[in-house]
């Protein structure tokens, strides 16, 4: 089944009064398709194309900074949180059985102005990522609603244990990944932009530039490709959430392959990985005892620790 694409206008960013009619239609197409393939495209959701790519345009920014610039701001230099900061090139493996990814990132977890953010640099940097992270929170939420719904649960159900996204006490993280040109005399054996994973999570909310290069497998385990549809949000559930669910909601596997040989053009994409409070306890939804109870954060950190293979000092 190809990845729907989902009209989201009756419940967009500040549109709080659905009617049961539009409430029912979209809980249904969205229950279809988390079931059936992990993956939507949202269309008029409330966040436009103009204000994705004020934020791909900041992160370039940064990411074009020469490498003793960005190295202040890395990953593991925060002692407020373990997940912010930028990731240089080849440092995860996605795919642990694969060369590191070609690909660089910056993680928005704090929102603390005190920080040490790139603001000689990158002028508007922080505020632009904050107010982007504030928005898709929005969104978030919204889809986080119709999900339980579309469970027969109460409404309230997902969304009672994201409350603190944006503090210290919940992890959730907007990515911005930068995947620079691809030299491929240099390329490893079996290296690719990003590795085959499932994200963590409870869900994902992704935004591309246009060049292609993301796939998601299906569940004929063939890989899809899931292109950029301007304007649109492409919706993912993540593991913890098809946890939380018994399997109903279904985490898929996705990736991120290099260019054609000769196609010079670089990539970016956002991601905002949606978590629970990191002291939220996640049992099965369906009070089934498929999964046992876990603490969000304990879940994390051994999904970080296969990431940066097992390199500990990371997270
Ligand atoms: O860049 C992309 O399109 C996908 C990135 C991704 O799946 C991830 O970082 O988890
Ligand atoms: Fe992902």
């Amino acid at each position: 089944m190809a990845i729907p694409v989902l009209d989201f206008s009756a419940y967009e960013l500040g549109k709080e009064n659905v009617s049961e009619a539009d409430l029912e239609k979209l809980t249904k197409e969205l229950r279809k398709a988390f079931t059936e393939v992990g993956f939507v495209y949202l269309k008029n959701t409330g966040i436009n194309q103009e204000e994705v790519e004020k934020v791909m345009s900041v992160s370039k920014k940064f990411f074009s900074l020469p490498e003793n610039k960005k190295k202040p701001f890395s990953r593991g230099n925060y002692t407020c949180n373990v997940n912010h900061g930028w990731v240089s090139l080849e440092t995860e493996s996605l795919n642990p059985r694969r060369p590191g990814d070609l690909k660089e990132a910056f993680n928005t977890t704090s929102l603390r102005e005190d920080i040490n953010w790139p603001s000689e640099e990158v002028a508007d940097f922080r505020d632009t990522k904050v107010s982007f992270f504030l928005r898709c929170k929005e969104l978030a939420l919204k889809v986080l609603r119709l999900m339980a719904i579309g469970l027969g649960m109460d409404s309230e159900v997902f969304v009672n244990k994201h409350k603190h996204i944006g503090s210290f006490e919940n992890g959730t993280t907007l990515r911005s990944l930068y995947y620079p040109l691809v030299d491929s005399t240099r390329v490893k054996e079996n290296q690719v932009r990003c590795g085959e994973h499932s994200d963590y999570g409870s869900i994902t909310l992704l935004f591309q530039s246009s060049e292609d290069g993301l796939q998601v497998q299906n569940l004929a385990g063939e890989f899809v490709s899931a292109p950029c549809i301007p304007g649109t949000v492409l919706v993912n559930i993540a593991d913890l959430m098809q946890r939380w669910t018994s399997d109903v909601y279904v985490s898929a596997v996705h990736r991120a392959l290099l260019p054609p040989a000769g196609d010079s053009r670089t990539r970016q994409s956002l991601a905002f990985f949606v978590q629970p409070e990191n002291e939220s306890i996640i049992k099965c939804c369906d009070g089934s005892d498929k999964y046992p109870p876990i603490k969000t954060v304990d879940y994390f950190t051994s999904r970080f620790n296969d990431t940066y293979g097992k390199k500990t000092n990371l997270v």
